[in-house]
């Protein structure tokens, strides 16, 4: 048998400790941590097998992501940042559910099914968080990669968005960026000073920030990032890593819970930014004068990016079409205003990063944006094209529209492309974050119209959000 050196360490090393049924989802596999060995065994297999698939570097990131430090998860990311392709989603639930004896077998039925020449090259991109079990469950994905004759190139702790941009970046022939760690600060880090020096600042828009790391590696990219953003932003972090990761500070926190996170000082008037676990998702917050809070979250984000790249694309006397795209979870509220007072389209996807990415594809420019936090700005490649020949020609603003598109990261959700994305649109309107809730408040009413409807979550209609 082609695989019995893999199914001997299933069995000896990282044998099943586990008789429930599991199935990969929308976040990968996630459960405690001491749960997971086998699992990230396994999973280090597949991703040597979809290597060899694709003829492509294949990411594993090791994360739960905004879950509580003593859970972890892995998820596979395939060549240019995606997530995994559902067939393979269903091989790896098939491949983790088999018994020890029965891994062997299950490997051989991928490879048959998917016609796979196992002869191929295969490159594995491990990243991990900075959950203290991540370590070990690497030297686990590792183990699988090896035992089928891949090789591993290990990131060490990052960022997920880090990890999709530097899979993508390779995949690529390096079209979108440097494959590295530092080739994606650099790139993020100087759109963004560039695009920052090409526009003074101008109403009530001040570049000071209070940054909320969740105590996990969001912390560390943000520190990177200060060496590269020269003056254009004044940021204090907080929540290192000090404390427990996620724990009553971060992202999901501060949107479950509606509170201001524990670890950074209460300071009135001044934006707080709060991302998660793994670095994917971003939440704004405030305390007004009279202390109160106030929370800009997924929804109020989608609706600031596309209401700015919208009068960017029309000033720019450019034919793309432009839509957002959010779950069923959004605020019909904002729903309801980018509709009737943006006229912009809204596509409803099912929750999850990949339906949303996908539908987002159907635009020239596709915003999306989960209510929690999670999402970013894809361009065609017509949209590209057009921008940067618009830009070249000084139409309108297509050369400042051309800037914005340097500071995203349209691999993934990224929480700091985000906020610097969200920092530019503030600076370019003058706005302070206060200015920005209050531009959202008066929405008309509470009524959506979806338009374009996927999978189960939605109906075609016109929906009454409480
Ligand atoms: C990559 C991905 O699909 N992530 C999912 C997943 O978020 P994480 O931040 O990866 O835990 O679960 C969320 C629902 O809890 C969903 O909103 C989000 O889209």
């Amino acid at each position: 048998m082609a695989y019995t050196r893999a199914e001997r360490l299933a069995i000896d090393t990282y044998s099943k400790c586990d008789t429930r049924e599991i199935k990969y989802g929308t976040a990968g596999f996630r459960s405690k941590a001491d749960q997971l060995d086998y699992i990230m065994y396994r999973m280090g297999l597949l991703a040597g097998l979809r290597a060899q698939d694709t003829s492509a570097a294949i990411g594993v990131m090791i994360t739960a992501s905004h879950n509580p430090e003593q859970d972890n998860g892995i998820k596979l990311v395939d060549p240019m940042g995606e997530m995994l392709a559902p067939a393979w989603e269903a091989h790896a639930t098939t491949l983790v559910n088999a018994p020890d004896d029965g891994v062997a077998g299950v490997l051989e039925k991928i490879v048959s099914e998917a016609c796979i020449d196992t002869n191929k090259k295969a490159l594995v991109f491990v990243g991990r968080d900075t959950r203290p079990s991540s370590n070990r469950l690497r030297d686990a994905v590792i183990a699988g990669v090896t035992a089928i004759g891949g090789e591993v190139k290990d990131f060490g702790i990052i960022s997920t968005p880090i990890l999709h941009y530097v899979v993508t970046c390779y995949n690529d022939g390096e079209n979108y960026g440097k494959a590295t760690v530092k080739g994606y600060y650099q790139k993020i880090a100087q759109a963004f000073v560039k695009l920052r020096s090409s526009s003074s600042s101008h109403g009530n828009y001040d570049p000071v920030i209070l940054f909320d790391g969740a105590n996990g590696v969001g912390a560390l990219a943000m520190t990177e990032f200060l060496n590269h953003l020269q003056d254009s932003l004044r940021v204090t972090i907080f929540n290192k890593g000090e404390g427990v990761l996620n724990h009553m500070c971060g992202a999901d926190y501060v949107k479950v819970q509606q509170k201001w996170p524990e670890g950074v000082p209460k300071t009135q008037n001044v934006r707080c930014v709060s991302i998660d676990g793994d670095g994917d998702r971003v939440i704004y917050s405030v305390l007004d004068s009279e202390g109160r809070f106030h929370m800009l979250d997924g929804d109020k984000i989608a609706t600031l990016v596309a209401d700015y790249l919208q009068e960017l694309v029309k000033s720019s006397g450019l034919k793309l079409k432009l839509g957002l795209v959010q779950t069923a979870y959004a605020n019909g509220a904002s729903t309801a205003y980018i509709t009737k007072q943006l006229g912009i389209p809204v596509a409803c996807a099912r929750t999850g990063v990949k339906h949303l990415h996908r539908m987002a594809q159907q635009f020239d420019i596709g915003v999306y944006f989960e209510a929690n936090g999670h999402g970013t700005v894809i361009f065609s490649t017509v949209a590209r094209e057009a921008i940067q020949a618009a830009a070249k020609a000084k139409e309108g603003h297509a050369e400042k529209l051309s800037q914005v598109l340097d500071v995203i990261n349209e691999t993934v959700g990224d929480a700091i492309s985000d906020m610097l994305l969200v920092e530019s649109i503030l600076h370019a309107r003058g706005w302070s974050v206060l200015d920005w809730n209050e531009a959202y408040t008066d929405f008309p009413n509470r009524q959506m119209t979806v338009l374009y409807i996927t999978g189960d979550c939605c109906r075609q209609g016109s929906h009454h959000y409480n």
